[in-house]
């Protein structure tokens, strides 16, 4: 029994039924760091949603008061509490997808890289609970630096042999967000219009706009390309600058998280024609084995990875720039696991 229930004395007269019923439509949703800055107000999006029957709230302090304040949301999906490590089993069991933003945040002055020494320990120990307790959930990695936290996964779940690659996630769904306002905004356009793929990583030059296959179709001169492309690029460290000390992206990432589990669950119910970028396993650079590109999403996770389409040269030069660092970071993950 979770700690919520026993010790928040909650009772819902059908928790037992709704957590117990079989999962088709009924999806249980475990979010780690969820007190944070991302996790409490990505928790209140999921809660808000029909498709998700149990969110189950884990994090190292003060879980038992987000999961109480939620509970009291007249929706029906069901809310517990999960602190202190023995409890992650219960947190993580039965999970149909587990999304991770715990973990420390960039102060000015720093890059996501900086954030290596602290959340590489903290993803891996939380990767290993979703090996252990619910391998067959989609995992979506929020925790910095992205581009080394998800091979940090996959290799987890190599060493518990029950990996597998269509189910793991980097979560770069806040630059695809960010391309798509900032294009709007500079060229007038209605942005709910507005799609732009976003390729590569989510750290600086990493993250690779491919401004050429905006859809509606539109015509940038050489200046708009390099301050739109630089601002996408960037666009992590101007929150950071201006929030001056007090952490990172929560509310835009909140907002981008929930699209990105909205739609995966989505596609796990059956629902067709549901694409997202994100950061997993690929082959669509050879010198990368992790890398976003749009991908069709169905009930097993990745139905498709649709690769890079035709890129502009502008692009090109921007890819050939990306890979070193890129694969730097994605080799730092993999050594990490195997050492630490
Ligand atoms: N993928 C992306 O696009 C983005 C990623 N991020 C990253 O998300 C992460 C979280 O950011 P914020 O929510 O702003 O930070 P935060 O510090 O406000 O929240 C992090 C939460 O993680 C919890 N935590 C720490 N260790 C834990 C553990 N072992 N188990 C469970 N919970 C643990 C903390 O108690 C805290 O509540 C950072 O690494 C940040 O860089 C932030 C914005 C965008
Ligand atoms: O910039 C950061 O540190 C947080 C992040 O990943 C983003 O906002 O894109």
């Amino acid at each position: 029994m979770c700690t919520f229930i026993r010790r928040m004395r909650i009772s819902h007269l059908n928790t037992a039924r709704w957590l117990s019923t079989s999962r088709t439509n009924n999806m249980k949703v475990s979010v780690l760091g969820a007190a944070g800055g991302i996790g409490q107000p990505l928790s209140l999006l999921l809660k808000q949603s029909p498709l998700i029957s149990h969110l189950a709230l884990y994090d190292i302090v003060n879980t038992p008061g987000v999961a109480a304040d939620l509970s009291h949301i007249n929706t029906s999906t069901i809310v517990t509490s999960h602190t202190e490590s023995p409890e992650l089993y219960h947190c993580l069991k039965d999970a149909d997808l587990v999304v991770i933003p715990a973990g420390v945040p960039r102060k000015p002055g720093m890059t996501r890289d900086d954030l290596f020494t602290t959340n590489a320990s903290i993803v891996k120990h939380l990767a290993t609970g979703c090996a252990e307790h619910c391998p067959n959930a989609f995992i979506c990695i929020i925790a910095n630096p992205v581009n080394s936290t998800v091979p940090i996964t996959a290799e987890v779940f190599k060493d518990n042999g029950v990996y597998n690659p269509k189910k793991i996630f980097g979560v770069t769904t806040l630059d695809i967000v960010r391309a798509n306002t900032f294009v709007a905004v500079s060229k007038d356009l209605d942005v709910n219009q507005v799609s732009i793929p976003v390729v590569g990583g989510h750290a600086g030059v990493t993250i690779l706009p491919l401004l050429s296959q905006a859809k509606p179709t539109v015509n940038f001169s050489n200046e708009e390309l390099t301050t739109l492309t630089t601002r996408i690029q960037n666009a992590g460290t101007e929150v950071v600058e201006a929030k001056a000390g007090q952490g990172s992206a929560t509310l835009s990432m909140a907002y981008a998280g929930a699209r990105f589990v909205f739609s995966l669950l989505r596609a796990a119910q059956g629902e067709r024609g549901i694409s997202e970028c994100a950061f997993v396993e690929s082959t669509v650079v050879p010198e990368l084995p992790y890398f976003s590109t749009p991908l069709l999403l169905g009930k097993e996770g990745i139905a498709q990875n649709f690769g890079l389409g035709k890129l502009s040269d502008f692009e090109k030069k921007g890819l050939e720039a990306l890979i070193p660092e890129l694969s730097k970071n994605i080799e730092k993950g993999i050594r990490f696991n195997k050492f630490e």
